[in-house]
């Protein structure tokens, strides 16, 4: 048996296509409308495919991807997709070599860090993945929220529409790239997206089946919020009961943000709301009279980040305290690990290597779980996953990494 990994060409798409399907417990057959939209979407040359005796059994691709991070900016990240081992091969180290393989070009590219979304929590720590942004999922009772019924739009001077298609794609992509560079742990969403998203671009061969997309305009006309969600058309004995469901709500303000909630909230038939992946500390709960008409269906890890090059993670994002660190990163793969200074403040921040005794030692994993703000240095260490060299040093990471609002990934990639 000759079981070759390689990185695949056009004439493998179907049989690769085929294997993910298959990997996934999809019905395996591959329509022309997926193949066409495979070679739009895909970088063949970060396309990994195992082969044995010619026939595709291991999938994995990547693609680069902007990641924000605490301040606004964004690091450039190699985005891990479409991983999959056919049960007839799996634990058999595909998975590994493909991600060994992938890791250290991304490296050699010069990438910050490697992200993925992981299917199964066990698979990606031994890696250097640490989850990074978790999400959380509400199922709203409606009549249960205490909201006002009489209520009738928003009341900041603003206004939300209903628009198509064609204007989702016209004032999409920079209402979100602002949003963006106010919440961290969103990643860029790039043409391909938009029209994927908004039916330009048919991922399979059934019938694309329109949301409703609303635009909220601010009091000065700029368009600074986007809802989409869709709602089954269910009644009983003559009365609603329609389950709206929430597939994107991204703004740039408060106002928005708070605006576009209460238009789906007060839409005459909707008597449940799910919201779809919402940061942990969304707005939501709060907004309602009663937060408990809100319960909790999800919460899980979404985001994994794997820390490339730490100096360079750490100096992009923002420190609402002024105050240094010394780390020590270990990582078994070589790529990242040694030992950094951080020297950060609200004005900027430097880190590079140094020999300076380190305050703090964890691995790259527990690093890329710190990296957004998200963890607790404080709590990884009850966990005897992070060692303090020098007392003190853990309130004071915490002081310098947490972030006011938690980071969310809005996107499954
Ligand atoms: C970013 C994404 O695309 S997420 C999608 C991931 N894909 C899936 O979940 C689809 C279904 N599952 C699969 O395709 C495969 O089982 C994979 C990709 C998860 C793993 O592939 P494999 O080739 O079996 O992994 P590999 O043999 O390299 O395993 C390496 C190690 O990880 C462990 N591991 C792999 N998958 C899992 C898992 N799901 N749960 C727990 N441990 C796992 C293995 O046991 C092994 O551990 P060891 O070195 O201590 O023996």
């Amino acid at each position: 048996m000759s079981l070759d990994i390689r990185t695949i060409t056009d004439a493998d798409l179907p049989d690769w296509a085929r294997a993910r399907r298959t990997g996934y417990l999809l019905p395996p057959s591959v329509s022309k409308t997926e193949l066409a939209f495979r070679r739009e979407l895909m970088d063949l040359e970060r396309t990994q495919g195992a082969f044995d005796d010619g026939r595709c059994v291991a999938t994995y691709r990547s693609f680069t991807q902007r990641l924000s991070v605490p301040g606004g900016a964004s690091v450039t990240a190699n985005a891990v997709s479409n991983v999959s081992v056919s049960a007839t091969h799996r634990r058999r180290g595909l998975l590994s070599r493909m991600t060994d393989r992938d890791l250290r070009e991304a490296k050699e590219r010069g990438d910050a860090a490697a992200t993925l979304i992981a299917a199964e929590y066990p698979i990606y720590g031994r890696f250097g993945f640490g989850p990074a942004a978790r999400v959380t999922e509400w199922e709203v009772d409606v009549a249960r929220t205490g909201l006002d019924p009489r209520h009738s739009g928003p009341g900041d001077g603003g206004r939300v529409d209903y628009v198509d298609a064609a204007e989702v794609r016209e004032h999409g992509p920079a209402l979100y790239e602002r949003v963006r560079a106010v919440r961290h742990g969103l990643v860029d969403r790039p043409d391909v997206w938009w029209r994927r998203n908004t039916g330009a671009l048919p991922v399979d061969d059934g019938p694309w089946a329109e949301p409703f997309f609303v635009l909220h305009r601010s009091a000065e006309g700029s368009v600074d919020g986007l809802l989409v969600f869709t709602s089954d058309d269910r009644w009983e004995a003559k009365l609603p009961h329609q389950t709206a469901t929430v597939l994107d709500l991204v703004a740039v303000t408060p106002a928005a943000e708070r605006a576009l909630w209460l238009f789906l909230l007060s839409a005459d038939w909707i008597t449940r709301v799910r919201t779809g992946h919402r940061a942990p500390d969304d707005i939501l709960p709060l907004l309602l009279p009663d937060p408990r008409a809100a319960r909790v269906v999800t919460h899980a890890d979404f985001l994994w980040v794997r820390p490339l090059d730490v100096p360079e993670l750490l100096r992009a994002r923002t420190y609402p305290v002024a105050g240094s660190l010394v780390i020590d990163v270990t990582d078994r793969s070589g790529l990242a690990g040694g030992r950094f200074l951080l020297e950060a403040g609200p004005g900027g921040a430097s880190c590079a290597p140094t020999r300076r005794p380190a305050d703090l030692t964890l691995s790259v994993a527990e690093l890329g779980s710190l990296l957004l703000g998200d963890e607790s240095a404080v709590r990884l260490a009850a966990l005897g996953r992070v060692d303090e060299e020098t007392p003190g040093t853990l309130a004071r990471a915490d002081a310098l990494l947490r972030t006011g609002r938690r980071p969310w990934c809005a996107d499954v990639f």
